[in-house]
């Protein structure tokens, strides 16, 4: 039988329905494909933009590593189409919408809560990181909530299989690695030190390093500029972790499955994730 992936889809198999946000690239809509009935997210782009701004390439090599990707904390990407001007995107959909909206709302996160998206953010990416492909660009903007509240990452755009590793500078410098903002050579540990950036935001509800100008932040993440506030109250155990994985040398960041073996883990994460 033809799987879902081989099937040539138009905007004519879907039903389109409220919009779900506007990205850079063009907006995302409420979908539903008319003969299966299940509700999908559909991210329509304009081809005149991904022209514009040379991603194309970046875009087919989402396609490409996403269909091998399957994962309860991946968003999956389906499939994509296109017409005479725009690329259509057939994403798994995230009912509960985005992580970084949640965060705004609460200011920052329990301790359980953070712990628990962060145990299902290191599942996640162990299993990239086992495929050859690391994301690059974890943040909270690339981050959704299932139904049932748990976590998926999205937006492979700045993935990469791990040979090919170069990348230009765009978006917010708050998450990279300093090897990523000194741009040489790096590997899946970026990953690590993310993920590291966005456990420090989940609890405090700002990124570690942040600054006015981006030159200071530039110049507090290559020093490793990592302070603790004395408020929100955030446990020992959780600022040790941080601390392992905001290091500078990327070989000596806590690997992954390390992480999941932490105490603030193991005594704060939901293991349904
Ligand atoms: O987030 C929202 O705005 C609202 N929202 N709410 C619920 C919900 N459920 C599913 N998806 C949503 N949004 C789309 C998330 C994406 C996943 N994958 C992407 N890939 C991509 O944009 N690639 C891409 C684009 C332009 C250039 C290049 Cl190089 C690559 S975007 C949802």
């Amino acid at each position: 039988a033809s799987t879902v992936a081989q099937k040539r889809w138009n905007l004519s198999d879907f039903d389109i329905g409220k919009p779900l946000g506007r990205g850079k690239f063009g907006h995302v809509y409420l979908a539903r494909e008319k003969r299966s009935n299940h509700i999908v997210a559909l991210k329509v782009l304009f081809k005149s933009q991904l022209q514009q701004s040379q991603v194309e390439h970046q875009l087919r090599r989402e396609v490409e590593i996403q269909s091998h990707l399957r994962n309860p904390n991946i968003l999956r990407l389906y499939g994509y189409f296109y017409d005479q001007k725009r690329v259509y995107l057939i994403l798994e959909y995230a009912a509960r919408g985005e992580l970084y909206k949640e965060l705004q709302k609460c200011k920052y996160f329990s301790e359980r809560r953070a712990a628990t998206y962060v145990a299902s953010l290191a599942r996640a990416l162990i299993y990239c990181h086992g495929k050859h492909v690391i994301h690059r660009d974890i943040k909270p903007e690339n981050l959704l909530i299932g139904a049932q509240g748990e976590l998926k990452i999205a937006d492979f755009g700045w993935s990469v299989h791990t040979f090919n590793r170069r990348r230009t500078m765009c978006g917010t410098l708050d998450y990279l690695p300093p090897e990523m903002v000194e741009s040489v050579e790096h590997d899946a540990s970026v990953d690590i030190w993310s993920l590291g950036i966005l456990c420090y935001e989940f609890l405090y509800g700002v990124p570690p390093f942040e600054a006015m100008e981006h030159s200071d932040t530039y110049r507090r993440i290559v020093q490793v500029d990592l302070k603790f506030p004395p408020k929100p109250i955030v446990s020992p155990s959780a600022k040790d972790l941080i601390s392992q994985m905001l290091v500078k040398e990327s070989s000596q960041r806590l690997p992954l499955h390390k992480l999941l073996e932490h105490p603030w883990i193991v005594q704060n994460a939901d293991p349904s994730g």
